[in-house]
């Protein structure tokens, strides 16, 4: 069937009709005679649209569908898709997001803090030429999955060579995984002179093969064992021990400093295994991993950095840290020590307080408790204290993000000095490392997470991070020790990953 758009009017604003959106700026294109295309199909509009407009046009296509392990279609898509996939799911897998294949890319590769204000520029303007089909479902549809470097002011390494400063993808194919049900989005470029039945044609043939080997459940195992090198943990420790001395002569308030390890195994490890380890062992934890060719950066993290739905915005302050035991009596005393200890109490204030002051400039009003409370995750106690606020009109997802990263829960307080002792200090690319990693929809809403208990996985190497809060009263020992913590959520993972 042939559509015909009879006529198209530049318009300010967003129409939506018969689950036909066309989203357009000033001079942008709005659909004004929708009703003609009423009877056609979403790619048939976009189509018609392309060839009236001259130009490419996105099309993209959500339809219900039975019932798919996010795993098993991120490993569904190995062959056609890797190197091109993405995962992120909240803790309670609300929302689980798997991206493969890429549709568009926004990747921004510069020093200033311009990136995020980049990627949302360019993603709206790639929403002036979109036409959508399907039911609009939160978390579904067309949207970006990416993150953000730490610092793209460090040196790059060679670990992160693939994981630029700023890096969007729109996928070709998105599933989106809610308790409620199951959604599989295509998106697509049209250009004006494409063919419609082609390319719905290519589109069931493609969703058809990914779904039937995501009901296969094919997952490979990773590596068991490896050999471990521990990077230059003397002179950690000795930078612990100058910073907190540095702390102490009012040079700064807190600076949070990292450590890598470097895994090297007799086989590739396998991220999709390593995933489903992740996904068993850190309840409680957002699960992330973002491929950029041969390498995949993966971890689980317990931390938001701000969630956007609506005028609604949260964010977490999380830091400070406590070992667990198995036995519940000492366990419950070593809670009870985190919530009273004094050093951990001011690792912890550093990041309530910069919060708060973020959200109180960007917001029309800010709720946040007094006190912290415990956040428990596999092996640690956090402290935890939660942030809502309720944005006034140009306060957006990626503002926020900018105006955040990195909270002093990842660089330190104050923030410009504490990132520049860092670049200076740590010796290290963090690469996205703690970095933001996370969402955004057509509408500006999603959600970013700091992306901590990670590591970068490539072929037989794995490159692991952690970090702890360095305050006046910091022991460089003690804060060794609870940096091995932090690496136990990988290790345990790739261990598992490989076990039979
Ligand atoms: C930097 C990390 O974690 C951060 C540091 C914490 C601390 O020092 O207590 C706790 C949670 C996070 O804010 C990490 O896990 O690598
Ligand atoms: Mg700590």
């Amino acid at each position: 069937m042939t559509c015909f758009v009879s006529s198209l009017t530049p318009r300010q604003g967003r129409f939506s009709a018969y689950g036909t959106t066309v989203l357009g700026e000033s001079g942008g294109i709005v659909v004004s005679t929708i009703n003609q295309l009423e009877h056609c199909s979403g790619v048939e509009r976009a189509a018609a649209l392309a060839r009236q407009q001259r130009q490419a046009v996105l099309i993209s296509r959500t339809l219900r569908i039975d019932a798919v392990d996010p795993l098993d279609f991120f490993a569904a898509g190995t062959d056609s898709y890797g190197g091109e996939r993405g995962v992120l799911a909240d803790p309670g897998e609300m929302l689980t997001l798997v991206g493969v294949g890429v549709c568009d890319r926004i990747d921004v590769q510069t020093s200033s803090r311009s990136r995020f204000t980049t990627v949302e520029k360019e993603w709206n303007r790639r929403l002036e030429r979109l036409v959508t089909e399907g039911p609009f479902i939160k978390g579904a549809g067309p949207l970006l999955m990416g993150g953000f470097a730490f610092d793209p002011e460090q040196p790059g390494s060679n670990t992160w060579k693939t994981h630029l400063s700023a890096s969007f993808v729109l996928p070709k194919y998105l599933l989106t995984v809610r308790k409620d049900g199951c959604w599989l989005t295509a998106n697509r470029w049209i250009a004006p002179d494409e063919n419609e039945t082609e390319i719905a044609r290519i589109w069931e043939q493609e969703q058809a093969e990914l779904l039937q080997r995501a009901s296969q459940s094919l997952r490979d195992k990773g590596p068991a064992t490896w050999e471990v090198e521990e990077v230059a943990p003397q002179r950690w420790k000795e930078t612990v021990r100058q910073s907190a001395a540095d702390i102490r002569a009012g040079i700064l308030r807190k600076v949070v400093l990292a450590r890598e390890l470097r895994l090297k195994a007799a086989h590739p490890f396998v991220p999709e295994a390593v995933l489903s380890q992740l996904r068993r062992e850190q309840t409680n934890n957002y699960l992330f991993a973002m491929e950029r060719g041969n390498s995949c950066f993966v971890g689980a993290t317990p931390e938001r950095l701000v969630k956007r739905d609506g005028d609604q915005l949260l964010s977490a302050c999380m830091a400070s840290t406590i070992r667990r035991s198995e036995d519940p009596d000492e366990d419950r005393q070593l809670k009870e020590q985190l919530m009273q200890d004094a050093k951990n109490r001011e690792e912890h204030a550093a990041v309530v307080s910069m919060i708060r002051a973020v959200f109180q400039r960007e917001c029309e009003s800010v709720e946040i408790p007094d006190a912290p409370t415990l956040y428990t995750v596999r092996n640690m106690h956090h402290l935890f204290t939660p942030v809502t606020g309720y944005t006034r009109s140009d306060t957006t997802l990626l503002s926020m993000v900018g105006h955040l990263h990195p909270t002093p829960a990842m660089g330190g307080f104050p923030q410009a000095d504490a990132t520049a002792m860092i670049r200076e200090r740590e010796g290290m690319d963090r690469g996205w490392f703690a970095g933001p990693v996370g969402w955004i929809d057509r509408n500006g809403d999603g959600e970013f997470v700091v992306a901590i208990r990670s590591g970068v996985l490539r072929d037989k190497c794995a490159f692991l991070f952690a970090g702890c809060g360095i305050v006046g009263d910091s022991d460089p020992e003690s804060e060794y020790e609870e940096t091995k913590i932090k690496f136990q959520p990988m290790l345990s993972a790739l261990k598992g990953a490989g076990e039979e």
